[in-house]
C-alpha cells in the first residue's frame, strides 16, 4: 500500500510574513493528520523559515522547487541540493511544466538534477505531463515515455522506488480545467507500466504518482479514489491554508 503524498507547490508566491500566518492557521488544521506525507514547498526565500516551523512537525516537510545539479560553482541565480538539504528540506520539485517551457529545461537537464537530489539525500518530485496540443494529437503516452525514460535515466531500481513523479497535465495547471478521475487514472497506470519497463514491476509498485493540475477541495476525493492516484501536487489551492488543509483531509480520510 502507497502512502498518499500531498505537496502544496506556492510557486513565486507567499512572502516569510505570509508563510507565517499560513502554517499558524495549517499546522492546527492538520495537527491530526499523520496517515499522510504532507510537503510545502514555499519559494527559495521563505524556505529556511518553513523549515524551522516545521522541524517542530513531524508529520509535515518542506521542498524547493527547483536546484541546480552541479555542487558549487559559477551559476549565478541557482542553488545546490546540498544547500536545500542544509536547511533540512527533505524534497525538491524538478522539471515542473513552468520550468521546463519558461525556462528551457530538458529531459536531460531534469535527468542530471534528479540524480544531484538523489544523491544528496532529497526526494525528487519529478513532474511530466503533455500539453493540449499533444493530447489533442493523441500523443499522450508518447510524450509521458519520452519524459520517464529522459527524466529517470540511470537510476537505479532501488533509488527509483523512492523518487515521487507528478502527472501534470499541462492544459490543467492553473486553468480551473481538471483532468477527469478517468483521464488521470488512465495517464497514472501508463506511467506505471512505463516504470516496469525502464526498472521491474515491484519498483514500479513502489513509486508514488501525483496529481497536478487544478486539484480544489471539491474534485479531491474523485481524483485521490482512483486505484494508481497517490497524492496530489497543488498549486493555486495550496495557497489558501483552509483549502489546502481541506484536500489534505479528504485525501487521509480515503
Ligand atoms: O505544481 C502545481 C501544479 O502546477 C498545479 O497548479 P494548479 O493547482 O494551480 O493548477
Amino acid at each position: 500500500m502507497r502512502k498518499k503524498i500531498i505537496a502544496a507547490n506556492w510557486k513565486m508566491n507567499q512572502t516569510i510574513a505570509d508563510a507565517a500566518s499560513y502554517l499558524d492557521s495549517f499546522l492546527l488544521e492538520v495537527a491530526d493528520e499523520k496517515r499522510i506525507d504532507i510537503v510545502i514547498v514555499p519559494p527559495f526565500t521563505a524556505l529556511a523559515y518553513v523549515s524551522e516551523r516545521l522541524s517542530k512537525v513531524q508529520h509535515v516537510k518542506s521542498g524547493a522547487q527547483n536546484m541546480h545539479w552541479e555542487k558549487n560553482g559559477a551559476f549565478t541565480g541557482e542553488i545546490s541540493a546540498g544547500m536545500i538539504r542544509e536547511l533540512f528540506a527533505r524534497y525538491v520539485v524538478l522539471g515542473h511544466s513552468e520550468r521546463r517551457t519558461l525556462f528551457g529545461e530538458t529531459d536531460e537537464i531534469v535527468n542530471k538534477k534528479t540524480k544531484a537530489a538523489i544523491a544528496a539525500t532529497l526526494t525528487p518530485i519529478v513532474c511530466i505531463g503533455e500539453t493540449l496540443a499533444e493530447r489533442d494529437a493523441g500523443q499522450v503516452e508518447q510524450v509521458l515515455h519520452t519524459q520517464l525514460t529522459g527524466s529517470l535515466a540511470g537510476i537505479p531500481a532501488k533509488e527509483l522506488a523512492d523518487v515521487v513523479l507528478a502527472y501534470e497535465p499541462v492544459w490543467a495547471i492553473g486553468t480551473g480545467r481538471t483532468a477527469t478521475p478517468e483521464q488521470a487514472q488512465e495517464a497514472h497506470a501508463y506511467i506505471r507500466k512505463v516504470l516496469a519497463e525502464i526498472s521491474d514491476a515491484a519498483t514500479a509498485e513502489k513509486v508514488r504518482i501525483q496529481y497536478g493540475g487544478s486539484v480544489k477541495p471539491g474534485n479531491t476525493g474523485a481524483l485521490m479514489g482512483q486505484p494508481d492516484i497517490d497524492g496530489a501536487l497543488v498549486g493555486g489551492a495550496s495557497l489558501v491554508a483552509r483549502d489546502f488543509a481541506e484536500i489534505v483531509k479528504i485525501s487521509a480520510a480515503l
